[in-house]
């Protein structure tokens, strides 16, 4: 059994309110990384008291309301599924603080988590806020939405981006890493990968391997599953026919994305 694949669950912990992905630094062979999936049936309420994590809340699909306990923040989310392809709406939470999040319509919720010591404020991240992207060429192309970028001082450790690859693309493309604490050539950080397809029936492919060949896993990946890459080239393979989304949680040590492209498949870039 792959050791970097999640699969969905079922977990109805309330009414109305299911744990479809639960990645935990006790759980997973990840120390900065947390992830869930939380789905919401309309007025169904999740709440967590964060500890000594802070919290990325975003609103993957459908509307919810969000609060702090002191703000409050309302009908959040912009799309129904990922794949109308327009950015959506987060709520950065710090550590020492509660949140409660509440479907308003049914929606499905990623909640990403780092470990985090500084107080920092709440921050609303509207969809108007994320950085729109179109990267690469020939079958290398994606659009990224950068909700929390390393360029945004709103978390201590927490990066959070969303990608969406065409039919027949690659992405994480050519074969980037960053898993040595070295910078300036190249930071540490971790990273989950929570994947959807358009039409959903479909399937990606994901390698996941270090230089070493420690770590050399190639995964079928389906819709709501999670691929943890806690070290390694984690590139993407979409077959044609298929769109893939997924949204990245990186978080390390230090928090810039400086990756490493793997020599034997960098020439890629230089056509
Ligand atoms: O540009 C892409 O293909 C997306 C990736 O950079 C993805 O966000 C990632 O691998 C981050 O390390």
């Amino acid at each position: 059994m792959s050791k970097l694949l999640r699969k969905p669950e079922q977990n109805e912990v309330s009414q109305g309110v299911t744990i479809v992905q639960d990645v935990t630094t006790e759980n997973s062979p990840l120390e900065y990384v947390g992830f869930k999936i939380v789905d919401l049936a309309p007025g169904a309420k999740y709440s967590e008291v964060l500890g000594k994590q802070e919290c990325c809340i975003v609103a993957v699909t459908g509307k919810i309301n969000v609060t702090d306990g002191e703000e409050v923040f309302e009908n959040l989310g912009t799309r129904e599924s990922v794949f109308e392809k327009v950015p959506t709406d987060s709520v950065y939470v710090s550590n020492d603080r509660r949140f409660e999040v509440e479907g308003v319509s049914q929606a499905r919720v990623a909640l990403c988590y780092s470990p985090s010591q500084k107080q920092l404020p709440t921050r609303l991240i509207k969809a108007s806020d994320n950085g729109v992207e179109n990267r690469g060429i020939l079958s290398n192309k994606r659009l990224v939405h950068n909700i929390l970028p390393d360029s945004d001082p709103t978390a201590n450790s927490l990066l959070v981006v969303e990608v969406f690859t065409e039919s027949g693309n690659w992405s994480s493309y050519p074969p980037h890493k960053h898993d040595r604490d070295n910078l300036p050539e190249e930071s540490f950080l971790e990273e989950s990968y929570y994947h959807e397809m358009n039409p959903p029936q479909g399937f990606v492919f994901q390698r996941v391997y270090t230089d070493d060949r420690s770590i050399d896993e190639t995964m079928t990946v389906e819709k709501g599953d999670v691929v943890l890459v806690p070290a390694g080239y984690h590139p993407v393979g979409v077959p044609d026919g298929y769109t893939s989304y997924y949204l990245n949680v990186m978080a390390g040590p230090t928090r810039i994305w400086k990756f490493y492209n793997d020599p034997a498949h960098e020439w890629i870039l230089k056509r």
